[in-house]
């Protein structure tokens, strides 16, 4: 495995406001990435860290061992694609693929040409009159176009139809088959895309609360109803994320291992906790340990 981004302590300040907050993580070569959290958690704000767009007000971002601030190296192998992207007046969707064509170096015009079918975006039309979908559809075929080393996706799908989801995930999925490299993706309809990312990065509040490959979350959290004493037993040495009581019936989420011929034994049902509703637990959890200053 080699790493393609090195975030190392990385804070961000606006007047007031701590938007990232010794962030520090690593991007691996070759893996589609969910960066999760809720509204102004700081997603935005360490994408445009990252990218070179804002500079840390302390720590230090490395992509492909280089620095991204006005970087044309390192910035040639990165696209950062994101709803508030602004284009020129009179800027035709044709404009936009040919800017897209001289900008990214891995640009992939047949793969281009083929999304711009399938998502119907209609190529003569200046990009201020396209509908929000329409927009949302040529910045997906943009980002998945370029075929960029290390792509940023934020919030790729807003305006976008279910249907127009589903064709996104589908491209994402088989592009990336072929052509393996580092995505990632800032979404907040984790459900969507719980089968099709790798790995887990939450943010809550300019930290990050997790940083975790998602095969192994889904065996590291679950959920137990049982007789309160039991679940109490079995989940002694786990982290709680949530517990609710009902007489003498206790419902807990944990982080732990839990043997479930134990579970069984006691008399306690084991189900395991989505991606969605783990994100959920533990947001809620950093919350409670954190009150709002
Ligand atoms: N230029 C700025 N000046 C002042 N505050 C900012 C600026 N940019 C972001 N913030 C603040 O920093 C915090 C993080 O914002 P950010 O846009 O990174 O969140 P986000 O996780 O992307 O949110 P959302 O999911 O709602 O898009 C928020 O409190 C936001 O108000």
């Amino acid at each position: 495995m080699s790493t393609v981004a090195r975030v190392d302590g990385v804070t961000k300040r606006f007047r007031g406001v701590t938007a990232l907050d010794g962030v520090s993580f690593e991007l691996q070569r070759n893996g589609i990435y969910g960066l999760l959290g809720r509204n102004g958690a700081g997603k935005t704000t360490l994408m445009q860290v990252m990218t070179g767009q804002q500079v840390p007000s302390a720590g230090s971002v490395e992509l492909f061992g280089g620095h991204p601030y006005e970087n044309a190296a390192v910035l040639g192998e990165v696209a950062f694609i994101k709803e508030s992207q602004r284009y020129p007046d009179n800027f035709r969707v044709r404009d936009a693929l040919t800017a897209g064509r001289l900008l990214f170096r891995y640009w992939d015009e047949a793969l281009a040409r083929s999304l711009v079918r399938d998502f119907d975006i209609p190529v003569k039309r200046t990009v201020k009159k396209l509908s929000r979908g329409q927009l949302s559809a040529l910045g997906v075929t943009l980002g998945l176009a370029a075929r960029a080393p290390l792509t940023f996706f934020d919030e790729p799908y807003l305006g976008l139809d279910a249907v127009a989801r589903q064709l996104f995930y589908d491209r994402l999925l088989a592009d990336y088959a072929e052509f393996p490299r580092t995505i990632v993706l800032s979404t907040h309809l984790i459900d969507e895309v719980a089968d099709l990312i790798e790995h887990v990065l939450l943010i809550e509040r300019g930290r990050l609360v997790l940083d975790e490959r998602a095969e192994a979350l889904r065996g590291q959290v679950m959920t137990l109803t049982g007789p309160s004493t039991a679940v109490d037993t079995l989940t002694a040495n786990t982290d709680e994320l949530h517990r609710e009581r009902l007489g003498n019936l206790t419902r807990a989420t944990v982080r732990g291992r839990v043997e479930p011929g134990d579970a069984r034994a006691a008399g306690v049902e084991l189900q395991p906790v989505s991606l969605q509703q783990l994100v959920v637990r533990i947001t809620a959890a950093t919350v409670q340990k954190e009150p709002v200053p």
